[in-house]
């Protein structure tokens, strides 16, 4: 059996997916509310809790099972694993989130090792939205661990009839895509918020792949994987749709109006983290240096795309 630990959109969403195939137990810091609804009100209205799913506050219940989906923030994972550390010895650990830490700059792949060594390790991600997944509708995420036969088991594991999953072995690039995806997401709702139109967003998400690119190639990451359902597909999504909290926040701050700060939009500790690692190896990464000055509140929009335009001329 799977158990799910986060009970956010995500993580409810994924709940909702797997209890079409057999039980499964949502564990949740608050579980009252859902348990009591069947609904996950706060996170995910509108979309039933199936009578498959046990809502628990109790995560010794939820560790018992073998494979365990974590959908708690990327900023929360270390400590919410480590916190529970020997509960989570050897078992599968899928981290369902999307970020680099702050901290450390690490993957959430690499922070599951760091913090439980005898864990197998596994990433899922890819363009989903949560409310897209708890209603059924087609999704393909990537399953990436560096184990394949580990992987290929949590493939069909993870898989469902609206949920198709690839796998990979190359959790540096799955974490990265998914991760540096959303950066680019907040320069893009920027653009948007500011009313620099569509060809400026055009040019931000190409222009971001090849920072994503560049990241992913100074971590060692395979390409390909950047250029897959956790790269560029997510890339595309986010960059796009209304339905993402990172996409709005850029918006947000574009238009100069109000953000809920409650909202998890992995996307602007991110951005932080990757702008440390940028300068500290000399990576060229101008749009990610852009949105940290837009979240720090050094850059306003508009100057921020001038420092852009501005830079010397380059082949592409
Ligand atoms: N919502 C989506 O559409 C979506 C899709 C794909 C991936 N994700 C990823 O899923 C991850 C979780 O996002 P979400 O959308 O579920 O966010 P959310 O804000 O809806 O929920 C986050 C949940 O994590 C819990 N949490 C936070 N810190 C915790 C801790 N220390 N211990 C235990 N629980 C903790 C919160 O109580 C909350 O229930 C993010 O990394 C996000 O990028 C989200
Ligand atoms: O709402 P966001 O911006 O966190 O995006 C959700 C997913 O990551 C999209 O794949």
């Amino acid at each position: 059996m799977v158990s799910v630990l986060g009970g956010g959109a995500f993580g409810t969403a994924l709940a909702i997916s797997l209890a079409q195939k057999s039980p499964v137990i949502l564990w949740a810091r608050a579980p009252e509310d859902m348990a009591q609804n069947r609904e996950n009100k706060a996170r995910l209205p509108g979309c039933e809790l199936p009578e498959a799913i046990t809502v628990t506050g109790d995560l010794a219940l939820a560790i018992k099972d073998d494979i365990l989906l974590v959908a708690v923030p990327l900023q929360s994972l270390r400590g919410f694993l480590a916190g529970h550390a020997d509960a989570f010895t050897g078992k599968t650990i899928v981290a369902c989130c999307k970020g680099i830490e702050l901290s450390t700059g690490a993957g959430p792949a690499t922070v599951i090792a760091e913090t439980i060594p005898s864990a197998t390790s596994a990433i899922l991600t890819g363009p989903s939205f949560a409310a897209d997944i708890a209603r059924g509708l087609p999704t393909a995420l990537t399953l990436a661990c560096a184990e394949d036969a580990a992987g290929a088991r949590l493939q069909q594991a993870l898989t469902t009839a609206n949920l198709r999953i690839y796998r990979t072995t190359d959790t540096a690039g799955a974490e990265l895509g998914g991760a540096l995806k959303n950066v680019v997401a907040i320069a893009c709702g920027a653009a948007m918020g500011a009313g620099l139109g569509e060809s400026a967003r055009a040019a931000l998400m190409t222009r971001g792949f090849a920072e994503m690119q560049r990241f992913a190639a100074h971590r060692h990451a395979d390409p390909a994987t950047l250029s897959g359902l956790s790269g560029f597909g997510d890339l595309t999504l986010t960059c796009t749709s209304q339905q993402s909290r990172n996409y709005r926040l850029g918006l947000a701050l574009g238009s100069g109006s109000d953000f809920d700060a409650s909202t998890t939009v992995e996307g602007a500790a991110t951005a932080r983290a990757m702008h440390e690692v940028a300068v500290k190896n000399a990576l060229e990464m101008p749009i990610t240096a852009a949105v940290t000055g837009l979240l720090d509140g050094s850059l306003d929009v508009k100057s921020a795309m001038a420092s852009l335009l501005n830079r010397p001329l380059k082949e592409e």
